[in-house]
């Protein structure tokens, strides 16, 4: 038995439950231990490197958390909302890190996190990538030298199947120009124009999404005045960048104490 931390994943056969599964098979950190699909799901019961169109490697998809989490001790997770929460109550039993990279999540989900992280560590960041999260603080200090004579825009581009708008993305670096010019982002946000929208309202953060073909994510702030706009932009290119980020979010979390943090924490930024 390896004293590598084991690793589950959840959402196995999604875009992000693939890339991460690679990852960790090629890890010298990390060893997968188990892999989870919803009930009803056509991988469920089969040998997981079969289901990806490999070789067999041992790990059986189920649809048991309780199963996959026994001997277990990280639980990486991009699914749905609903899911997650359900993956949080569990994990904080079973004393896992677990790594919440879903997006899409209500004021009740994330509320609901809070007695989970009582016991065990919880990450979670809508975007766990290295670039992002410095971009993030590169809109809190724009945003803090600029006064309200400047319009806040995101304006974020995904894939045709993504379900949820604006991106976790977006909202990360809307909160980081809140934050920077000293409001609550709750109490700014414009999003969903169409219509008679009246003019812009002076101070809002607005949100603009675009979905189509195989685009991975794109975000640009805007800051747009009088005669000058100034745009920071990350672009991604390959979803490795958010496994990445998700794995050493795991590793970093095993001798860390219970409680709610995100990728800055594990970034150190
Ligand atoms: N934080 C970050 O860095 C990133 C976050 N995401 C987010 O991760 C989530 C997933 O994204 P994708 O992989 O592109 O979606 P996807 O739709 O390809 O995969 C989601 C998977 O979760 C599974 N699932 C849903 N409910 C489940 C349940 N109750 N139990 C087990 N599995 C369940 C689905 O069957 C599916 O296989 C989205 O919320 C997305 O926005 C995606 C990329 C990066
Ligand atoms: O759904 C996606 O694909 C992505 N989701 C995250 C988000 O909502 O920002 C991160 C990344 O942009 C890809």
């Amino acid at each position: 038995m390896s004293d590598l931390p084991g690793i589950v994943v959840t959402g196995a056969s999604g875009r992000m439950g693939q890339m991460l599964i690679r990852l960790i098979q090629d890890s010298a950190k990390a060893r997968l231990v188990g892999a989870i699909e919803r009930e009803g799901h056509d991988w469920v019961g089969r040998d997981l490197g079969e289901a990806m169109g490999g070789a067999a490697n041992g790990v059986l998809v189920t649809d048991d958390p309780l199963v996959a989490f026994s001997g277990a001790q990280a639980v990486i997770d991009f699914t749905a909302p609903d899911a997650t929460v359900a993956f949080a109550k569990l994990a904080a039993q079973a004393r896992l890190t677990h790594v919440i990279g879903t997006t899409g999540m209500g004021v009740d989900h994330i509320a609901a996190l809070k007695p989970c992280a009582r016991h065990a560590v919880i990450v979670r960041a809508g975007n766990m990538s290295l670039g992002v999260n410095l971009l993030t603080q590169l809109t809190k200090k724009v945003a803090a030298a600029l006064d309200t004579d400047w319009d806040i825009e995101v304006i974020e581009a995904h894939h045709n199947k993504k379900v949820d708008a604006p991106s976790g993305t977006a909202l990360m670096l809307g909160e980081a120009a809140a934050e920077g010019r000293g409001i609550t982002l709750a109490e700014h946000r414009e999003s969903g124009r169409d219509g008679m929208t009246g003019a812009r309202a002076k101070g809002a953060i607005g949100f603009s999404a675009i979905r189509g073909g195989d685009i991975v994510g794109e975000h640009d702030v805007l800051f747009a005045g009088q005669g000058e706009r100034i745009v920071l932009r990350h672009i991604a290119t390959d979803r490795a960048i958010f496994a990445r980020g998700a794995l050493k979010a795991a590793l970093w979390g095993q001798d860390k104490a219970p409680g709610e943090y995100d990728m800055l924490d594990v970034l150190g930024l």
